[in-house]
C-alpha cells in the first residue's frame, strides 16, 4: 500500500437515455503527500467528475480510490473541497464559517478558536472575523472557503476551478496566496482548472485529460523554482511548458471533435 492519494483503474459511467455514457476510463493516478497536482483538459473531459469521485460525492463504476491507505467510500474530513463559487453559509460570520467543520468534528472550543484564528491569519482575514459573507468580495469569499477547508487539516485539499469566477487581478492575487498557503501548510493539493497558465504557475505536476472517455493522456513535471512570482510567467522556460501543455490539451480535444 502507498500513502497519499491513489486511484487505480477508475472508471465512471453515467446513465443516459438508452444506456450509459463512459465519462472516465482507466484512470491511474498517484499523488504523494504534500504534492501539488493540477488537472487540465478540455471542457467535458471529466475533470469535475474526477474530483467528485476523490471527494466521495460519487462512487467509481470500477476501480478503487484510497487516501493514505483508507478506501474512499464517501465524503470525509480527510478531504477538503472548494468549488468555483466559494459556497459559504451566509448567516454565519467569517470565523463561524471557518470553524464550521471543526464543530462537526467536535473539536473542543479552545482548540477550535485557536485553529480558526490561525487560519484566518494565514488567509489574511483576521480583521473580517465577525463579518458576514455578504459583505466580502469574491476573492475574500474564496479565501474563507479555503480557510474553512484547511481548518479541518485534511490530508488533501481538492479545488475545482476555485478562481474561475474572479477577475484577472484578483485571480493572480489568489494564485500567489494559494502557493503561499500550500508552502506554509504542506497540504497535498489536487486542483482542477481549464487555465493552463494557472496550472503551470501553481503545480509541481500537471495531468492532461483526454475526452470521450476522460483519461490521463499525458503528464508533465513543472520543473520551475519553488519560489515563483507572476513575472516568472514571462520566462522562456515557463512559456515553453505552457505551450507544450496547451498543445496537448488542444490535440486531445481536436482528436475528439475531428478538428
Ligand atoms: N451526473 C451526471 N450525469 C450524466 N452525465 C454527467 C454527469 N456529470 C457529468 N456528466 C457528463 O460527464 C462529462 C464530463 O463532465 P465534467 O463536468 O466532469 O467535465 P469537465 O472536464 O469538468 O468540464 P468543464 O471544464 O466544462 O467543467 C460531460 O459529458 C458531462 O455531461
Amino acid at each position: 500500500m502507498t500513502s497519499g492519494l491513489l486511484l487505480t483503474g477508475v472508471v465512471k459511467d453515467f446513465p443516459v437515455a438508452g444506456g450509459t455514457q463512459r465519462v472516465l476510463e482507466g484512470i491511474d493516478i498517484s499523488v504523494t503527500p504534500g504534492e501539488f497536482v493540477c488537472v487540465v483538459g478540455a471542457s467535458g473531459s471529466g475533470k469535475s467528475t474526477l474530483l467528485s469521485l476523490i471527494a466521495g460525492l460519487a462512487a467509481p463504476t470500477e476501480g478503487s480510490i484510497t487516501l493514505d491507505e483508507e478506501p474512499v467510500t464517501g465524503p470525509g474530513p480527510d478531504r477538503g473541497l472548494v468549488f468555483q463559487t466559494g459556497e459559504l453559509f451566509p448567516w454565519r460570520t467569517v470565523a463561524g464559517n471557518v470553524g464550521f467543520g471543526l464543530e462537526l468534528l467536535r473539536i473542543p472550543r479552545a482548540e477550535r478558536a485557536a485553529r480558526v484564528a490561525w487560519y484566518l491569519e494565514e488567509v489574511g482575514l483576521t480583521a473580517y472575523a465577525d463579518t458576514l459573507p455578504g459583505k466580502l468580495s469574491g476573492g475574500q469569499r474564496q479565501r474563507v472557503a479555503i480557510a474553512r477547508a484547511l481548518a479541518c487539516e485534511p490530508h488533501v485539499l481538492l479545488l475545482d476551478e476555485p478562481f474561475g469566477a474572479l477577475d484577472v487581478q484578483t485571480k493572480e492575487d489568489m494564485q500567489i496566496f494559494l502557493r503561499k498557503v500550500w508552502q506554509d501548510t504542506g497540504t497535498t493539493v489536487v486542483m482542477v482548472t481549464h487555465d493552463v497558465e494557472e496550472a503551470v504557475f501553481l503545480a509541481q505536476r500537471v495531468l492532461v485529460l483526454a475526452s470521450n472517455p476522460g483519461r490521463v493522456a499525458s503528464e508533465m513535471a513543472v520543473d520551475l523554482p519553488a519560489e515563483r512570482s507572476l513575472t516568472d510567467r514571462r520566462t522562456a522556460e515557463f512559456l515553453g511548458m505552457r505551450t507544450v501543455i496547451e498543445d496537448l490539451v488542444r490535440d486531445q480535444h481536436s482528436s475528439v471533435v475531428g478538428g
